[in-house]
């Protein structure tokens, strides 16, 4: 008679199935109760509506990441065409117009699916600061025509607003260190340095400032579990385009009808208009009585003489505080790193001067050279930069390196601790994403729980416990299984 194999006897082949079908069930369950979510972003798109233009910021973030560790990213920008939003106040429904064609891009860049779900936010910074001074009504009437444009777009619009000075600079110094993964570290602190058409803004931690000596200056905030006490100034004004008509306001003082600029080339000649010169708060109370109404403005290039007269447009008179910038502003000692920003990066990186390793003097030297080079020479060298532009670098890398050593203080030995910089980690530096991080709340105050284990440890555990309890099964049926066929038979 043929021996019969007790493996293949019922009881054991519905066992080995059943063992078999819980361990698929309990590994699948595993997998799927613990998976994570697929890929899923959320999304984000903040309006820079600043001086001089308008830029949209599209971020994404990781969904199951929310209000945790999940790095925010910017996937996107658009430059707005044309000029700042504050220059429609007299034709407001154009400023609302000029966004048409970026928000259409975001349109299509965030998934049609998220749409409704992504916030839109617009700030707008000191070129609407002045106007509001100027005339609020016109202000105004620009957000008005701002909002209905923005409204028309399936985001979830959450408003159009001028941020405060102090939270312009303190939301690039939160984008600056959340960029460099200094937050969560908790590790020492880089400053944030934001130079704009129309003000510029200076914010560090100093170990030796406690947001006494002057509160307005004072920032403080709780993140991942650590506190900081941040000093922050805008100075509205200050920024290089407005500075620039400051200098030239300052230079026409001396006698109307003509100007000879030592920021300007040799060889550079325009005419120019002294109604358009004025029209700013920042110089409106010093046009000249009586003046006619257009000026020659001739370069002369001069760096040592720039400096004069860019010096000339602060003021070191009085400091009722233990120390001052400028303009009797409160500023503790300085405490490095720094990241420089905005235009300090787009005019340092024109003039091949981004290298902070290179000694201050060696940097004020090249710039003497170059504010020296006729016009005709540097529009030949650079036929692909706009004029407007190009006839002003030299002015703004003698405005830059004032601001930096006699505005605030760095000596020849602090400026090498600055790095200038567009983009870190593929986001720009600047303030919208901070602004955006702090209304989504998405940097939790305190340091975030993180899982026990990742997903991989939970499936292998149930995996190897779905095994031994299979194992355990068999043993324990053992008993009922039929007797092994190596044992003689006896028949
Ligand atoms: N390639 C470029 C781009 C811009 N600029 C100059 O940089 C300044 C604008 O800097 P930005 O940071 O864009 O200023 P805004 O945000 O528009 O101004 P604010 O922050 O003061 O509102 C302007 O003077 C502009 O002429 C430049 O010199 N070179
Ligand atoms: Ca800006």
């Amino acid at each position: 008679m043929k021996e019969k194999n007790p493996w293949h006897t019922p009881v054991t082949i519905i066992i080995t199935v059943i063992g078999v079908i819980a361990i698929v069930a309990l590994v699948t369950v595993a997998v799927l109760q613990n998976r994570p979510v697929p890929q899923k972003y959320k999304y984000g798109i903040v309006l820079d509506a600043g001086s001089s233009h308008t830029a949209l910021y599209i971020y994404q973030w990781r969904a199951e990441k929310d209000n945790n560790t999940g790095r925010v990213e910017q996937t996107h920008s658009c430059k707005v065409k044309g000029k700042g939003i504050s220059s429609y106040a007299s034709e407001p429904w154009r400023a609302g117009e000029s966004l048409t064609l970026c928000m259409q891009e975001a349109e299509k860049r965030v998934p049609h699916k998220r749409h409704h779900e992504t916030p839109l936010y617009l700030g707008a910074t000191a070129g609407m600061r002045l106007l509001n001074m100027e005339n609020s009504s016109a202000s105004d009437r620009v957000f008005q025509a701002v909002e209905r444009a923005l409204q028309k777009f399936p985001f979830s619009y959450q408003g159009a607003r001028i941020l405060s000075g102090q939270e312009e600079g303190a939301f690039g110094w939160v984008t600056v260190n959340y960029l460099d993964d200094r937050l969560t570290q908790g590790l020492e602190t880089t400053g944030a340095l934001d130079l704009g058409g129309a003000s510029t803004q200076i914010s560090f931690v100093s170990d030796n400032y406690d947001g006494s000596e002057s509160p307005s200056n004072s920032v403080t905030f709780r993140l991942y579990g650590n506190d900081y006490n941040l000093y922050t100034h805008s100075f509205l004004c200050y920024g290089k385009d407005q500075v620039l008509r400051m200098a030239l306001a300052q230079q026409t003082q001396s006698g109307p009808g003509a100007i000879l600029d030592p920021c300007f080339h040799p060889g550079y000649m325009e005419t120019k208009n002294y109604s358009v010169l004025y029209d700013s708060p920042c110089v409106s109370d010093r046009k000249p009585q009586g003046a006619p109404s257009i000026f020659n403005h001739t370069g002369n290039g001069n760096f040592r003489q720039c400096q004069e007269v860019v010096k000339r447009v602060f003021n070191f008179s009085s400091c009722k505080y233990s120390r001052c910038s400028f303009n009797g502003v409160f500023q503790p000692l300085l405490q490095g790193p720094f990241g420089a920003f905005s235009a300090y990066y787009f005019v340092m990186n024109f003039l091949n001067l981004t290298d902070t390793s290179i000694p201050l003097e060696s940097v004020m030297e090249k710039l003497t050279r170059y504010c020296a080079t006729p016009w005709e020479k540097i529009k030949l060298q650079h036929p692909n930069v706009k004029l407007n532009y190009l006839a002003e670098y030299c002015f703004s890398g003698t405005y830059i390196l004032t601001l930096l050593t006699e505005g605030y203080n760095f000596t020849s030995e602090s400026y090498s601790s600055i790095k200038f910089i567009k983009k870190i980690n593929g986001s720009d530096a600047g303030w919208t994403l901070g602004y955006m991080l702090n209304l989504t709340n998405m940097i939790p105050a305190e340091a975030p729980d993180s899982p026990p284990l990742p997903h991989a440890g939970y499936v292998s555990i149930v995996t190897i416990i779905a095994f031994l309890l299979f194992v355990l099964v068999i043993l324990s049926l053992r008993p009922l299984w039929p007797r092994c066929s190596k044992q003689p038979h006896i028949i």
